[in-house]
C-alpha cells in the first residue's frame, strides 16, 4: 500500500461500464489513473470527476500542442477539473510552455502537475530523420526536457531508456513520467522504447505509466497487484 503509488493506470477502454468495472475492484493506493484522448473524448468531463469522486488522482493526459493562448486557457481547465497531473507537447515550444505554467499560477498549491512529452515512446531512433531531427534520440530528448524545465515545468514524459541520463543532467526533483512499460514477456503493442518496471524505477523514473499489460489482462487486478509487488 501507497500513499504516492507509482503506476498510473492508462483507462484505455472502449467502454465506460469496462473501465468503471475495473475501477470498481481497485483503490487509490494501488494507482493513479491516466485518462487519455479516447476515454476523455468519448465520456468527457464528467468521466473524469466521476474517477476524482472515487478518491482517485488522475492524470489528464491530452497532449495539448496549440498556440500559447490556447494551452493556457486548456490547462488552466484541466486545473478546474482538479485533476493531478496535465500534459503539453514541449514541441509546441517554450513560449507554449511558459504561457501553460503561467496559466496554473493561480491555483497555488492545488495546480495539476504540469509535464511535457518530449519523444512519443512508440518511435524509434530511425524515425527522427523525417521529422529534420538530426540528432540521437536521448539528443532530442535531453533537448525537450532542458526546455521544459527552464520553462519551469514539473517534468517529463519520456521513456525509461531515458530516465537515468536525465536524472544526472536535469536533477533528482525534475519528475520522469514513463510509458512504454512492458513487464518481461509481455507484447510490445506499438511502443518501441521499453522498460520492465522494475528497471524503470530502477533508472529513475518516478511514475510508470501502464496501459494495455493490466487493461488486456484477464485479471486486471491481479495483473497490478503484481507489478507494484514488483517495485
Ligand atoms: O503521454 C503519455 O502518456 C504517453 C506518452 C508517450 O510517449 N507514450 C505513451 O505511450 N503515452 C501513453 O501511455 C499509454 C501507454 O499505454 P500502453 O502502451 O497500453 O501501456 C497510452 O495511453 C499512451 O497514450
Amino acid at each position: 500500500m501507497h500513499s504516492d503509488p507509482k503506476v498510473l493506470v492508462a483507462l484505455d477502454f472502449a467502454s465506460e461500464q469496462d473501465a468503471m468495472a475495473f475501477v470498481e475492484r481497485i483503490d487509490p493506493s494501488q494507482c493513479r489513473l491516466k485518462v487519455g484522448k479516447e476515454m476523455f473524448t468519448l465520456f468527457g468531463p464528467q468521466f473524469v470527476k466521476a474517477l476524482s469522486g472515487k478518491g482517485f488522482e488522475v492524470f489528464l493526459d491530452l497532449k495539448f500542442h496549440d498556440i500559447p493562448n490556447t494551452v493556457a486557457h486548456a490547462v488552466a481547465a484541466a486545473a478546474e477539473l482538479g485533476v493531478w497531473m496535465v500534459n503539453v507537447h514541449a514541441t509546441g515550444g517554450s513560449k507554449m510552455m511558459a504561457a501553460a505554467k503561467a496559466a496554473l499560477a493561480p491555483y497555488g498549491d492545488k495546480a495539476p502537475k504540469l509535464i511535457a512529452v518530449t519523444v512519443l515512446t512508440s518511435m524509434g531512433e530511425e524515425e527522427l530523420p523525417e521529422l529534420g531531427i538530426t540528432r540521437s534520440n536521448d539528443e532530442q530528448v535531453l533537448a525537450l526536457a532542458t526546455l521544459a524545465k527552464q520553462a519551469g515545468l514539473d517534468g517529463v514524459v519520456c521513456s525509461a531508456q531515458e530516465a537515468a541520463m536525465l536524472k544526472a543532467k536535469l536533477g533528482a526533483e525534475f519528475q520522469l513520467v514513463t510509458p512504454g512499460i512492458r513487464p518481461a514477456g509481455a507484447d510490445l503493442g506499438d511502443q518501441r522504447r521499453v522498460m520492465t518496471p522494475a528497471e524503470a524505477v530502477a533508472a529513475g523514473s518516478d511514475y510508470l505509466v501502464i496501459g494495455r499489460p493490466i487493461t488486456q489482462s484477464a485479471d486486471p487486478l491481479a495483473t497490478l497487484e503484481a507489478i507494484n509487488a514488483t517495485l
